[in-house]
Parts: C-alpha cells; structure tokens; sequence
C-alpha cells in the first residue's frame, strides 16, 4: 500500500473532526465529497447554507456539518474566548466579532482551540501567511516546543532514494530565514513528523551547497553551527550536515563527498537551510517528478492546522485532511 492510502487506514481507524473554512472554493467541496465517502474524517465546513449550496452544487456532502458564523449558538462563547487570548495584543470585543464573522479561517482555528473540531485544513485560495497567522496567534507551540514549521511529505514515483521514494522536505512553508538554533529545531521536528507519518526510521540531511567543508561561506557555517546543535540537543536521531542534496539521498555520491557518514546517501528527512531552497526545492520535484506533495503540514504547534498550496488539486486536500487527523490521533 503507498504512503497516502496507509495514511487514509489510519485515519480511518480513529476518525477525527476536521474543519474546512474554505467554502468560497470549488475544490473543498470535491475534497470533502470525496473524504466522506471513503469514510476519512468527519468534517465541518465554514460558511453560509447558501454558499454551500451554490459552491457544492451537485456534489454529495451528505454527513457534512455546515456551521454559519453568523448564525451559530458557539459564536458568542468563540468571540469571549478570542478577547481573552488576544487582549493583551489589543484586541477589542467588536475587533474579535468582525474577524469571527469575516473571517472563517480565524473561526475555524477557534473551533479547534474550543475542542469542537480537532483540526482544520486551509490554503487552497489563501495564502501560507494568511493560513498559519490565526493557529500562530491562537494555538501556539504544543508544550515542549518554540517553533512551529512546516514540511511537505514528498511521494516521489519510480525513484529508490528516502524511503522508497518518501520524504519529508523543510522547512518548506514557514520559517523564512531559520538561525542555526531554528534549523536544528526544524531538523529534530522534521524527524518526529516522519516517524510518525512514514513510521519508519528518521534519516536527517542537513542541507548545503557544501558537503563536509567542501565550500567556505558564511551559508555553509549555519548549516555546520545547526548541525552541531541538533546532534547536541538530539543524540538519539541519525542527523548528519552539511551535506549537498546528492551527496544526501545518492549512495554512491554520499559514499564519496562523505565518507563514514551513517546519513550520506540514506536521507529521508532533507532540512534546507532557508524557504527560499526549501519552497522551491518542493515545486521542482512536484513538477518535474510528478511526485505528491501532501502539505505544508505544520509541525510543533498545539493541535493541527494544515496549509495547502493555492495550486492544490482537490485530491491533495483529502491527502492533507488524512495527514491532520493522524496527526490529531496522538494524544
Ligand atoms: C507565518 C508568518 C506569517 C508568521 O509571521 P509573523 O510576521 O511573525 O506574524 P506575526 O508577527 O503576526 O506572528 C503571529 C504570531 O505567531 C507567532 N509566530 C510566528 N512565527 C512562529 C513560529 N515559527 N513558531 C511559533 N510561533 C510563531 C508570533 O510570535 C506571533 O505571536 P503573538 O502574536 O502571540 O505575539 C510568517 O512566518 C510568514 O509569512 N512565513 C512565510 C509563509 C510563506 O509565504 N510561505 C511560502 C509559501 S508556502
Ligand atoms: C506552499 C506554497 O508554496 O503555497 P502557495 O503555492 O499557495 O504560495
């Protein structure tokens, strides 16, 4: 079975609420039309009756929750909830009604945040900014953790790298320009994140344009400085940098830039050392490769919230709502 129809098993086995605020967009519908007859997730989608009827026309939503901000019984207790979280950031009672009633990705998150759904999902037609700005400001790192990051889970076809062909890339979605402290935390969130998805052993790439002190540059110092912090911080993980993206995943290439490495040429897990490399890096091979591409899924933060790129299929949204309920099964 692939990586995203064991996904869908689990899911299945313990399914989870899973809210979609999207309604303005054709493909949630096709989405959530599909996850509910495969039996996925139970789901919520944000938006008027109106709305749903004319976006969703045709399609068999039968089991879907349609909850209208304007209308629900929750809304009062949601806007109380979200002055009380953003108050000291200045926000007002009418401020946090008018983003609630306007805004249903705000709303979605505090559905999440009041345990009324256990995940959402969004992205297809707003961008990563406006998608992770309200589950940043209203369900903050999961304890334990400083930063949220985002990864995509890259299913790459006919190809014998990572495992069979499975990666996590990162950060690919969030963190613009990471310190080597946030690489190192990306790197050790990434590993997490691709066991429990892949459930198989984690192995870390930290990556460059250098392999093992082949350039000198003050880009390939980060990545020596995050690779050190993670092996400190994380002995237990096979974590090994700075390595060029062959040398990483090729046998035979890492067997040579980096001799004794126990990571050259078995990665699986590839750490990029900006969003620049890592968004890009992500495109070229969903393009090029024809692989799936299944995020950006958020990692460190309290209970999922999802991204989708807005040249999202309908399909990799029932991939990425699949991925969140596994996520919201651990405990
Ligand atoms: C997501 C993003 C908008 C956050 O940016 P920001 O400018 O820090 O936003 P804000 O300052 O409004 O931060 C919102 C809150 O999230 C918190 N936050 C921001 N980034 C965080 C992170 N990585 N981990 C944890 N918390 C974070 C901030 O501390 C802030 O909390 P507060 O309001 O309670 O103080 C920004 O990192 C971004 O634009 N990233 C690039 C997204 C993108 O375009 N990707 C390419 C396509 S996938
Ligand atoms: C992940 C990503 O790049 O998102 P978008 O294509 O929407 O900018």
């Amino acid at each position: 079975m692939g990586f995203i129809d064991t996904i869908k098993e689990r899911a299945k086995a313990d399914k989870k609420t899973i809210v979609l605020p999207e309604t303005e967009d054709r493909r949630t519908y096709e989405a959530a039309a599909q996850i509910l007859k495969e039996g996925i997730a139970d789901l919520i989608l944000v938006g008027s009756e109106k709305a749903v009827a004319e976006v969703g026309q045709g399609l068999d939503l039968t089991g879907a929750v349609i909850v209208d901000p304007a209308t629900s019984d929750k809304t009062p207790a949601y806007i109380d909830k979200l002055v009380e979280l953003r108050q000291a950031k200045g926000m007002t009672r009418e401020e946090a009604e008018k983003l609630l009633l306007n805004n249903y990705l705000y709303y979605g998150v505090m559905m999440v945040k009041m345990g009324d759904a256990d995940g959402m999902v969004s992205g297809a037609c707003h961008s990563t900014a406006d998608t992770l700005r309200p589950s940043l400001q209203i369900l903050k790192t999961k304890p334990g953790t400083k930063l949220v990051s985002a990864f995509f889970l890259m299913v790459v076809p006919n190809c014998e790298y990572g495992a069979d062909g499975t990666f996590i890339f990162a950060d690919s979605g969030l963190e613009q320009n990471p310190d080597p402290e946030k690489l190192a935390a990306i790197a050790a969130s990434s590993a997490e994140s691709f066991e429990l998805l892949v459930q198989k052993e984690a192995v870390v790439a930290m990556l460059s344009h250098s392999s093992k002190g082949s350039a000198k540059h003050a880009d390939v110092d980060k990545v020596v400085e995050a690779t050190r912090i993670a092996k400190e911080t994380h002995p237990e993980l096979k974590l090994d940098g700075e390595l060029q993206l062959d040398a990483a995943i090729v046998p035979s290439v890492g067997a040579s830039k980096a001799p004794g490495s126990e990571v050259a040429g078995k990665a699986n897990v590839l750490v990029f050392p900006d969003l620049d490399a890592g968004n890009i890096g992500y495109k070229l091979v969903q393009r090029l490769a024809k692989a799936e591409a299944y995020g950006p899924v958020t990692q460190g933060i309290a209970k999922p919230v999802n991204d989708l790129s807005r040249g999202c299929s309908a399909e990799d949204i029932v991939g990425v709502v699949a991925i969140t309920s596994v996520q919201a099964q651990v405990k």
